[in-house]
């Protein structure tokens, strides 16, 4: 028998796959149990539409999602097995997930490449299982051990921007707070921390490798392999391809090899203790105008804005006169959401005083805020994240004068989504961060 030659072989490899791309586009088009849902065709006949998008042209696709919104109505199937909804009173109903069983998307959990955490775990009964083993440890309740480590942190932070009042430095407000924040959740949960608030320009490797995450998470959703190739690389040359993905990796090594014991002594800065503006939390949270300017601040950064499909497994959902099967990823975005002008008129207008006006008229704006998620996976870290926020702010506003430095608004305006909004990319590398220069330090206010 004639043995086929490697052409040959190579021209029927690609017919066959060329036949199944075909199928499948034929499939998903006419005979997918989503195929009645309105939407541009070319977004299902296979992944490419959505990674033209988010790969090529780096997180664009929400925006792209936004127009098909405004061309096919509130429900529109943005690829083959998932249905996106642009309408603020159906949040609940999708995110739920404590009146019926809700999976997260395999597809865009697997990116993180760490499937036994909490916030990656697929099926409703093992996520609740699991987030049942850590929650005591976030409950409100457990705040009142979380303040005396932030406002030691904040100490230190204090210190720090004494030294650029000094010197007239500016102070890159993005490094110091990741600074803050990354010190107080280590010191909360491991018992100590690295001190990244005394590190020069409060350079740290878990933000880098952070940011280098969201960079690789687009094509860690549409090609898997590519970046596990990436990761098993040696880190050099790993440095030389993705910079930050190397940090990850150099990260993830030093925990292997040292556990923790990198971490600060522990010895708290006694030496910087100060006694000004240190107000309890408890009352800084009844504070209406504070608390407008945190709701507003989480209303206009977002959080995650990357899609987060749910997965109602057992259940049909009803949306509009849609019937939507059991097992189909439905996702809402929390742009949108934050963004209607409906329930936020003049919507990207900072207006703290929206949510007095609200309170007042016994309205819940609360109730779209959703920037940590609602239902059964919403964040666990909540209640931390607001009270950094009460003391924080509370202590560097009443203490400090500063000035935006080179910061305008285009640092700040999201224009590509990668878990977080990134804005519109420059060759400045500063670009993107909120720079200030500390111009003067108060002293106590007359009235506490
Ligand atoms: C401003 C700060 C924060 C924001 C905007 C935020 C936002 C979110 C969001 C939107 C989710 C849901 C993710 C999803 O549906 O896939 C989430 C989950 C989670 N967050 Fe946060 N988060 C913040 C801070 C924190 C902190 C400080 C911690 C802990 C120290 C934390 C721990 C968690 C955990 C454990 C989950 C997984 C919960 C689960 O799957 O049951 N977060 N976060």
């Amino acid at each position: 028998m004639e043995i086929p030659s490697w052409s040959v072989i190579l021209l029927n490899a690609s017919g066959l796959y060329i036949l199944s791309l075909i199928l499948t586009a034929i499939y998903n088009i006419w005979f997918h149990p989503l195929a009645k849902f309105p939407g541009p065709k070319i977004a299902v006949i296979g992944p490419w539409y959505e990674a033209y998008y988010d790969i090529i042209k780096d997180g664009r696709y929400l925006w792209q999602i936004e127009k098909m919104h405004e061309k096919y109505g509130p429900i529109v199937r943005v690829n083959a097995h998932e249905l996106h909804i642009k309408d603020v009173t159906y949040y609940a109903e999708v995110y739920s997930g404590s009146t019926r069983k809700v999976n997260k998307d395999a597809g865009s959990t697997g990116a993180f490449g760490v499937p036994t955490a909490t916030a990656a775990t697929v099926d409703h009964d093992l996520h609740r299982a699991r987030r049942g083993y850590i929650t005591k440890y976030f409950a409100k309740r457990n705040m009142s051990t979380l303040e005396p480590i932030v406002q030691e942190r904040l100490d230190r932070l204090c210190g720090r921007i004494d030294e650029r009042l000094k010197t007239g430095e500016p102070l890159n407000l993005d490094a110091c707070f990741s600074a803050l924040t990354a010190d107080v959740i280590t010191r909360r949960f491991y018992g100590n921390d690295f001190n990244y608030l005394g590190s020069p320009d409060f350079r740290f490797v878990i933000r880098n490798a952070f940011m280098g995450f969201t960079q690789m998470y687009h094509l860690a959703i549409f090609m898997p392999l590519a970046v596990k190739i990436l990761k098993s690389m040696p880190l050099a040359v790993i440095r030389l391809i993705a910079p930050p993905v190397a940090e990850l990796q150099q990260l993830k090594e030093e925990i292997a090899e040292n556990g923790y014991r990198k971490f600060h002594a522990g010895k708290w800065d006694a030496e910087e203790k100060k006694s000004d503006h240190v107000y309890p939390l408890a009352q800084l949270e009844k504070l209406p105008y504070l608390t407008g300017v945190i709701q507003e601040g989480f209303r206009l950064s977002f959080g995650p804005v990357s899609r987060m499909p749910r997965i109602a497994t057992q259940d049909a959902l009803v949306y509009n006169g849609w019937t939507i099967p059991p097992g189909t990823a439905v996702s809402m975005s929390t742009m949108f959401m934050h963004l209607d002008e409906t329930i936020y008129p003049n919507p990207t207008k900072f207006d703290p005083e929206r949510w007095i006006r609200a309170t007042e008229q016994g309205v819940n704006l609360n109730k779209y805020l959703t920037t940590f998620s609602k239902g059964s996976r919403m964040c666990l870290g909540m209640n931390m994240a607001y009270a950094e926020f009460y003391m924080t702010l509370a202590r560097t506003v009443l203490t400090y004068d500063m000035e935006l430095y080179n910061t305008t608004e285009k640092d700040i305006e999201i224009h590509h989504a990668s878990i977080v909004g990134y804005p519109k990319k420059s060759r400045d590398p500063d670009f993107g961060q909120v720079v200030v220069k500390v111009t003067g330090r108060r002293g106590l206010p007359t009235a506490a």
